[in-house]
Order: C-alpha cells, then structure tokens, then sequence
C-alpha cells in the first residue's frame, strides 16, 4: 500500500501496490500494523457498500459526533466518484479546508477519513458502488450533516447534482448549526479522545 497524506492532516489515500499477472492482480487493501506505523486507527466495527444507480448522485456532506466519530476508509469498486472530505475539527489549522479526491475502480485509490471529518461523494458513471470500512458502531442519533453546496465548505463539485436525497437536502446551514458543531466536535478533545 502506498500512504499519501493530504493537506488535511491525518487524512491519507491509499493506493495499492498491484502483484500483476496473467489472471489479474493481488492487492493489500487494509493491515493493521501498517496502518498504525502511519498514526491511521486500525479498527474495523463495520464494512458497508453504497450503490448508486445514476451518474451525478450526490451523497452528504456527513459527520458522526463524538463519542460516536468514526473514521472511514473509502474506495469505488465499481464506476467512478469525486470524494470529498471537510475538516470539523476545531483546533485543527485547517478547520472547513476540504479536499476532493477520484475514486474509481480503475485507479484503485483508497481514501482514509480521520474522526470528527465531514464526508460526502458525487459519482461520475451510472452503476457505481463504493465500500467502506468503519471504525465505529453506528449511532443514528450521533449523525449530523451539512449541505454540499454550504458556503462555509465551498466545494466545487465537478458535476451537477441529479440525484440526492431528502435528508442531504435538508442539512441546516453552518452559519446556523456552526458554534454548536464546534462545539460538540471540541469535546473530544476534552474528554481526550
Ligand atoms: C450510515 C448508515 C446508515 N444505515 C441505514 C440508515 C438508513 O436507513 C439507510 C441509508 O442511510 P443514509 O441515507 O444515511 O445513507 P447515506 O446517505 O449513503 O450515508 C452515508 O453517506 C456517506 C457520504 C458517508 O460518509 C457514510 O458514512 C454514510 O453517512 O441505511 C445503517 O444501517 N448503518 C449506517 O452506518
């Protein structure tokens, strides 16, 4: 695996080192060990597949609060997405900096969300599908989300929106919800997790 960390610290791809032949490849996507010589969290709760039937469907921008934060390792399987992660950490330097990276099955790239993150996708192809690994048990009263297109995050997202759900059009604004997200996103640090 090759770790490349991007302006958001602690945020990372991960590309594979293919062992080509003549029936394909074989890859390492996850090892524990190597993920901690990097400072990445080698914990797996949960594995998750998101399917997505049309080009240009748009899901996020999520978070889970703390204690509930996960991190979140992506990759696209099938077709292709524009990723994107939005730094919620308050004392982090880069607060509300995002950061888009391709995914698809082609390139292979993995991406490693840290806590307290900010994550959403927008896919480029028909029949696309992503799988997660998640470092937390899923908590439904600890999610919270902002708008793709909240001026606080200023994405440019690479394509128009055609499909998306009720809910991810609903996220309140961040100049409503911000002080009690930083809030909230703060007591992690308090409480040293
Ligand atoms: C996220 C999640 C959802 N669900 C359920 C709740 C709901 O009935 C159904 C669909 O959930 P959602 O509408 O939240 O799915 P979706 O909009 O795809 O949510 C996902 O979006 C991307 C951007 C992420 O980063 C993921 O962590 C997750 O938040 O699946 C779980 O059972 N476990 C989970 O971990």
């Amino acid at each position: 695996m090759i770790f490349s960390e991007t302006i958001l610290t602690g945020a990372y791809t991960v590309d594979i080192d293919r062992h080509q032949d003549n029936r394909g490849y074989f890859a390492r996507i996850f090892c524990a060990d190597t993920f901690l010589a990097h400072g990445l969290k080698p914990v797996v709760a949960q594995g998750s597949i998101s399917y997505n039937a049309k080009r240009g469907t748009l899901r996020g921008m999520h978070f889970q609060y703390p204690p509930a934060a996960e991190t979140k390792y992506v990759r696209c399987t099938k077709g292709a997405v524009v990723d994107v992660i939005a730094d919620l950490r308050p004392e982090s330097p880069t607060y509300l900096r995002s950061v888009t990276v391709n995914l698809s099955a082609d390139n292979g790239r993995g991406l490693y969300i840290p806590e307290r993150f900010a994550h959403g996708f927008i896919t480029l192809t028909d029949d696309t599908e992503l799988i997660y690994l998640i470092s937390n048990y899923h908590v439904p009263g600890a999610e919270g989300g902002l708008s793709h297109d909240d001026p606080a995050l200023a994405i440019a997202w690479p394509t128009d929106v055609r499909v998306i759900s009720e809910r991810d059009r609903a996220w309140k604004p961040y100049s409503e919800i911000g002080a009690e997200l930083k809030a909230r996103m703060r007591s992690a640090v308090r409480a040293g997790t």
